[in-house]
């Protein structure tokens, strides 16, 4: 009952905490209520994504002549759905829970409460309680829930949420979704493609936080699915009749009739039942951290309860630098917290990549046009036509595409780049590796891409900008 350290929630991120602690010679409990692996595992990243692949891939081959006359027939729906289900390991854990043991990570599984100083208390679903120790640190990683805003009749008509989303049985008629950031712009391209007649409430707009070309392609790329995206509209309240429509009233005095409504307006911490009023914290609250990922003496937070970036990749990638502080601070190493340090998380505040599997697929990292302006950059912004590159025209007929890079001037280098295009998700890396490296431009004018490549954007870019 005595480890070194004792991680609170499963995911992607408690897990390569207790990972990387262990390969440092510690030893970690993790505890876990649900199924071990997540919300990634089982209804965010991986279903959703196998839900949008099939359709993506049909599309692609109907934008080839030659292809496309192949391509005959509709996506077979329920094949769809059944690799949705392999791919969320039929909502069984027991591939995840095996790794754990192989890894040598011990796992208790129930709600982890923490009961004061590096003690925390755990309650099986038989009710039977266990108290853990732990010797260095309790780490946090109990991740996030969808917020259900307080919309009159919401509740009651028992709306999807991105797990219902994720993991539905059976494609809906109509499917109304609230809110078009990242989960609402995915699930209406995935339903659409299935069949559904999709209703996108877009009150803030499409993709509101990417560059502004991004939510303008990928609403007009939605329309042309069927999709009916109302840009500004507002849900003001909700109601499920006894034959079981929906019916949706919006600000503007229309009322939408669907078979489902799924809510997708953001993310709540999963920190309310977690003991934080034992160590004098706010219970419900995400956990604000320092940069070790430290919230009080003894307790860290990692992944989307932290609120730093609420993405599997950064959240494990968090991990990675906790875990191997808290092996270095139990071995009495020196902890590198210092910009781009060993166990430091720089890349959280201006190196964060980002994909939204729309359709044209959108590719992120670093800093829009206008929150590096707001950051105080003196910057420069240049963009080039994707579909212009002999790559991308190559790549499908009729390829349409965007790409903007933002150069920091005092710095000359990359501090954000956005792709919007089919298939940009594989090029952003190269993307990722400018803005972390912080590689001069000039550099950049020796790193060749391939001919006939969509990464030729890259030369294109460098020469719009001018040498
Ligand atoms: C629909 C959807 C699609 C997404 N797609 C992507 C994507 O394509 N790429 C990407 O990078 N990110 C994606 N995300 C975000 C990604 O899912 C999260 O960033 C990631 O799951 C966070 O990992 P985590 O380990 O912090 O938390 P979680 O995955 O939420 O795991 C937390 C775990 O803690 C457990 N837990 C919580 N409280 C307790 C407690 N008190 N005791 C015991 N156990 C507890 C939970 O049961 C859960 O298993 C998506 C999110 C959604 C909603
Ligand atoms: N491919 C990916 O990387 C991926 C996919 C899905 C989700 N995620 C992550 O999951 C998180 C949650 O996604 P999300 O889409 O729920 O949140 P989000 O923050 O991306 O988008 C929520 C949207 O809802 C709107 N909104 C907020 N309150 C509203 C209200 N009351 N009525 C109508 N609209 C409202 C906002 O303007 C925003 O555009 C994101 O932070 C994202 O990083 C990532």
């Amino acid at each position: 009952m005595e480890y070194d350290v004792i991680v609170i929630g499963a995911g992607p991120v408690g897990e390569n905490v207790a990972d990387r602690v262990v390969q440092g010679g510690l030893t970690a409990a993790v505890v876990e209520r649900e199924l071990v692996g997540g919300e990634c595992s089982y209804w965010a990243c991986m279903p959703t994504k196998a839900l949008l692949r099939s359709s993506s891939a049909l599309r692609a081959a109907r934008d080839l002549p030659g292809a496309r006359e192949a391509a005959v027939g509709d996506l077979d729906v329920a094949g769809v759905l059944a690799r949705r289900d392999s791919f969320a390991s039929n909502w069984k854990d027991d591939g995840q829970a095996s790794w754990l043991e192989s890894a040598g990570i011990a796992l208790y599984r129930g709600q982890g409460r923490i009961a004061g100083e590096r003690v925390v208390e755990v309650t099986g679903a038989d009710g039977t309680t266990s108290t853990l120790t732990a010797r260095q640190a309790v780490v946090v990683a109990t991740g996030s829930s969808a917020l259900l805003p307080d919309i009159p009749g919401l509740r009651e008509a028992e709306p999807w949420t991105s797990r219902d989303a994720a993991s539905a049985k059976a494609v809906p008629g109509r499917l109304v979704i609230l809110g078009a950031g990242v989960v609402g712009s995915e699930m209406a391209t995935a339903f659409a493609a299935l069949g559904s007649s999709v209703t996108l409430l877009a009150r803030d707009g499409v993709l509101p936080l990417a560059e502004p070309f991004v939510g303008e392609r990928v609403t007009e790329s939605l329309r042309k699915a069927g999709v009916s995206v109302r840009s500004g509209a507002e849900a003001v309240a909700v109601h499920r009749d006894s034959a079981g429509t929906v019916h949706v009233d919006t600000a503007d005095g229309e009322r939408i009739d669907a078979d489902e409504v799924l809510v997708a307006i953001g993310r709540t911490p999963n920190t309310l039942d977690l003991g934080l009023e034992n160590l004098g914290l706010t219970p419900g609250t995400w956990l604000t951290v320092d940069e070790s990922l430290r919230v009080v003496d003894g307790l860290y937070a990692a992944g989307d309860v932290n609120r730093r970036a609420l993405l599997t990749h950064q959240g494990k990638y968090q991990a990675r630098a906790l875990g191997d502080a808290i092996v270095a601070r139990a071995k009495g190493e020196p902890v590198e917290t210092g910009r781009w340090g060993r166990h430091a998380v720089t890349a959280d505040e201006r190196a964060v990549p980002q994909v939204v599997f729309t359709d044209p697929e959108v590719a992120s990292v670093g800093l829009t046009a206008a929150a590096a302006e707001a950051a105080g950059l003196r910057t420069r912004v240049v963009d080039y036509d994707l579909g212009a590159v002999a790559g991308a025209a190559l790549h499908a007929d009729g390829y349409q595409g965007h790409a903007r890079m933002v150069v920091d001037e005092d710095r000359r280098v990359i501090v954000g780049v956005t792709l919007v295009g089919p298939d940009v998700a594989e090029l952003i890396h190269a993307a990722t590796i400018a803005v972390v490296g912080e590689v001069p431009l000039d550099r950049l004018w020796h790193a060749v891409p391939a001919f006939p490549t969509v990464s030729e954007i890259w030369l294109r870019l460098l020469e719009a900008y001018g040498r």
